[in-house]
């Protein structure tokens, strides 16, 4: 019968080292064997928060005491459709304990393996492993400016920025490539993701991430590098977003949410179409458009893992 989809409520349990907690699915309940993130089906008239409060206590035996949301996947197992509403929880009480006899395991969200997860929880992993900023690099700095770019992005890794796009529309490709090899070291000392725009091969050579193009997104069957290095995805609408899907990108830019100087003449999507979409998307995505970091609580309110740009986002020079 085709009606409402599933309301699955599903905690991230963090503790202090950044580790969240893991449960296998019990044996005879549907995707046994694989892992998810401790939670269960809403029931008639309850609250999602009621809901997670009361699964987490059943599973687990803790109390919860404050959760914030993380992300809504839509998801169409072949039995069930189902919206997986996944919280980050902050604070509990108690020492989680198998009380179905589940597996658990804590484990850091860069460790964890998306391959032995429920697939629709593979964006709710992405979602824990992603942070609020996104940062590209503008379209008009030249070859020239090579060392003071080279300055202002380890200044930005510095100061915590952890997901970096090179677009250097300007500079031969090699040089692209052997200036995200001179960045390297520090991105990796600190945990932070650099992407190369359009350049997969680029990518694959130096195990880095790829943002792709709507173009090159159209074009591709499948995932262009290995799990461990991020793709992610230009998108404008929702035949986009759903390719991004299909090539199993980890997350997508959405945009133009507002005016922006760089593309003065596309139509913004303003924050009502952009939640739409979003919300609908089953995998992380950015606010991209004439965006600021101020405007991180209002994307996240709309759906957003975050605010991605370029003006406003660099730390002045
Ligand atoms: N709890 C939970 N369920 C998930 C996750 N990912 C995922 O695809 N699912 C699916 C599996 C199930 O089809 C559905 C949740 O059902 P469930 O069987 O856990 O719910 P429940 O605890 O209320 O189960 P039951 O006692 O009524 O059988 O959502 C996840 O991370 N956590």
């Amino acid at each position: 019968m085709a009606g409402a989809p599933l309301h699955v409520l599903a905690g991230a349990l963090r503790d202090r080292e950044g580790r969240v907690l893991l449960a296998e699915r019990p044996a005879g309940k549907h995707l046994a064997g694989l892992w998810e993130f401790p939670g269960g089906k809403r029931e008639p008239g309850e609250a999602p928060l009621a809901a997670l409060a009361r699964e987490l206590d059943e599973e687990l035996g803790v109390a919860l005491v404050d959760a914030e949301p993380l992300i809504r996947v839509p998801w169409h197992y072949h039995e069930r459709e189902l919206l997986l509403d996944a919280w980050c929880v902050t604070q509990w009480r108690g020492e989680p304990r198998p009380l179905e006899g589940q597996g658990l395991q804590w484990c850091l969200p860069m460790q964890a393996d998306p391959a032995t997860l429920a697939p629709a929880d593979r964006a709710i992993l992405q979602a824990l492993r992603l942070p609020p900023h996104y940062l590209v690099t503008p379209a008009d700095v030249l070859p020239a400016e090579r060392e003071l770019w080279l300055e202002q992005i380890g200044r930005a890794i510095e100061a915590g920025e952890r997901l970096l796009q090179l677009r250097l529309p300007r500079w031969p490709r090699e040089e692209v490539r052997e200036f995200a090899a001179a960045l390297l070291p520090s991105a990796r000392r600190h945990g932070a993701q650099l992407l190369l725009n359009a350049d997969i091969e680029g990518a694959q050579a130096l195990g880095v991430g790829v943002h792709l193009t709507g173009a090159q997104l159209a074009a591709l069957a499948e995932r262009p590098l290995p799990l461990l290095q991020v793709v992610g995805a230009s998108c404008h609408d929702a035949v986009q977003l759903a390719q991004a899907l299909r090539v199993g990108a980890d997350f997508a830019s959405l945009s133009p949410v507002a005016v922006t100087a760089s593309h003065p003449q596309a139509a913004p999507l303003g924050w009502g179409s952009f939640q739409a979409l979003a919300e609908a998307a089953a995998m992380p995505v950015y606010a991209l458009g004439g965006m600021t970091p101020a405007q991180l609580a209002q994307a996240r309110a709309a759906g957003a893992q975050g605010v991605a740009g370029i003006r406003g986002f660099w730390p002045a020079p």
